[in-house]
């Protein structure tokens, strides 16, 4: 199955630098494997905000749900899931 999901990041002002930071290059860490392994098949920044909008291929809800909330940056984002099916005039054939 295909999900949308919007992150935005919101990190505390008062979180130490080097936390920030070690926990940026865990999530990016993260990030290439899932989309090494396909779970994470788009990965896009939003213009202007530490945001993102990726599309997941994952089973079902439990394991994006699995995938999402073991993110190293999950307890500081705001996330919206959208499930996506094939739109009957899609001429790409790509799985959803
Ligand atoms: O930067 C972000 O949007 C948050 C998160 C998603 C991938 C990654 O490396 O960090």
């Amino acid at each position: 199955m295909l999900f949308h999901v919007e992150m935005t990041v919101e990190l505390p002002h008062d979180l130490p630098a080097g936390v920030a930071d070690r926990l940026k290059a865990t999530e990016k860490a993260r990030a290439e494997e899932l989309q090494r392994n396909g779970k994470w098949r788009h990965l896009w920044r939003v213009a202007g905000r530490y945001a993102n909008v990726s599309i997941f291929d994952v089973r079902g809800p439990g394991e994006l749900h699995e995938i999402l909330s073991g993110l190293p940056l999950f307890p500081f984002m705001k996330i919206e899931v959208k499930a996506l099916c094939r739109h009957g005039s899609a001429i790409a054939d790509d799985g959803a």
